[in-house]
């Protein structure tokens, strides 16, 4: 089994991916921070699904414009060699691991992607400036890159929809494509940080979870039935500090007090479990389904989106 070429510069990126760009190939792209597990595994598999025999680039770079803590960005998990044995394992065809200054060659970049004002809920409330430096980030991966399509997965549910819209604003012209959520056998949504949980917090952190699906269980009784049953799960949680836990519709806007039955919606959680913070979130349909609906369900979970 051949390995991924690895490459660290912007040249090097380009001469790599030449002799595709001339054979017309389709090019996916996978952006990550790295620390990479089978959530990450699995995004790349999909992303081989949508370029024929093209190649697929998985991007390794911690990006210091969408950190806030300084600790943070400092203990954020780096581990270039076992994520290259991931990639190997994926059938990877190239790894594109650039440093700080071949992303940011001026120091930090004057023009940025101005997200607008969903990057100030949710998460953005608590990580201001945070999905600026995500798009901005992204926005450079797409420029280097140059895909056709990029995987992302719903597990960072508003930076999905943010790219979407950079997406759909810029014309940016890149397919974007969400992953489902990939989970360890308890249901804790796998992540690169849960590495910092120890073996308690490891066990409280699963509250995130069973919240979600406590809400999905309830959801056919309305929002606000589905919130009272996520909040009682949560009430006897241990260890877990709750950041928020919120129904919105599947853009991220505030769902009107009445919703038809069928409405379909997104319950979010994000939560300190010792110093880690983790997000996690799931699709929901409010009330009765119809029956013509062609809607994701808690049985049925749309793969892709
Ligand atoms: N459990 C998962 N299932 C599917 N996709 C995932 C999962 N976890 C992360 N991803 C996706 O992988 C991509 C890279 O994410 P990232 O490298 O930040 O990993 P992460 O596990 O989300 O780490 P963290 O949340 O700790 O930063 C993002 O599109 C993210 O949504
Ligand atoms: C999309 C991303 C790679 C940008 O740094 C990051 O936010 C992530 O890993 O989800
Ligand atoms: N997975 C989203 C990137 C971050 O938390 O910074």
């Amino acid at each position: 089994m051949s390995g991924p070429v690895l490459v660290r510069t912007r040249a090097e990126l380009a001469d790599q991916l030449a002799p595709a760009r001339r054979a017309g190939q389709r090019v996916g792209l996978v952006p990550t921070m790295g620390a990479l597990h089978e959530g990450h595994a699995s995004l790349v598999r999909v992303a081989r699904e949508h370029v024929d025999q093209g190649p697929v680039v998985v991007s390794v770079f911690v990006n210091p414009l969408q950190f806030g803590e300084a600790a943070d960005l400092e203990s954020y998990p780096r581990t270039l060699e076992a994520d290259l044995e991931v990639c190997a394992r994926e059938g990877v065809d190239v790894v594109f691991a650039p440093t700080v200054d071949e992303v940011y060659p001026g120091g930090d970049p004057e023009v940025t992607v101005e997200p607008g004002p969903l990057a100030d809920v949710l998460e953005g409330r608590t990580r201001p400036g945070h999905y600026r430096g995500v798009l901005t980030v992204v926005a450079k991966l797409f420029g280097l890159v140059r895909p056709d399509v990029a995987v992302f997965g719903q597990k960072d549910y508003q930076q999905l929809v943010l790219i979407r819209r950079m997406v759909a604003d810029l014309c940016q012209g890149v397919e974007v494509v969400g992953a489902e959520t990939r989970r360890e056998p308890d249901g804790l949504a796998m992540s690169s940080r849960n590495v910092h949980l120890d073996p308690e917090q490891r066990e409280q952190a699963v509250a995130l979870s069973r919240t979600l699906y406590a809400a999905v269980e309830a959801s056919g009784y309305g929002a606000k039935v589905a919130l009272d049953a996520a909040r009682g799960e949560l009430r006897a949680a241990e260890g877990v500090d709750l950041d928020y836990l919120e129904i919105t519709d599947p853009a991220l806007a505030v769902l009107p007090d009445d919703v038809p039955d069928g409405t379909d919606a997104r319950v979010l959680i994000a939560a300190r479990v010792g110093s880690t913070r983790l997000i996690d979130n799931l699709p929901l349909v409010l009330g009765r389904p119809q029956p013509s609906a062609d809607q994701p369900s808690p049985d049925q979970p749309h793969h892709q989106e």
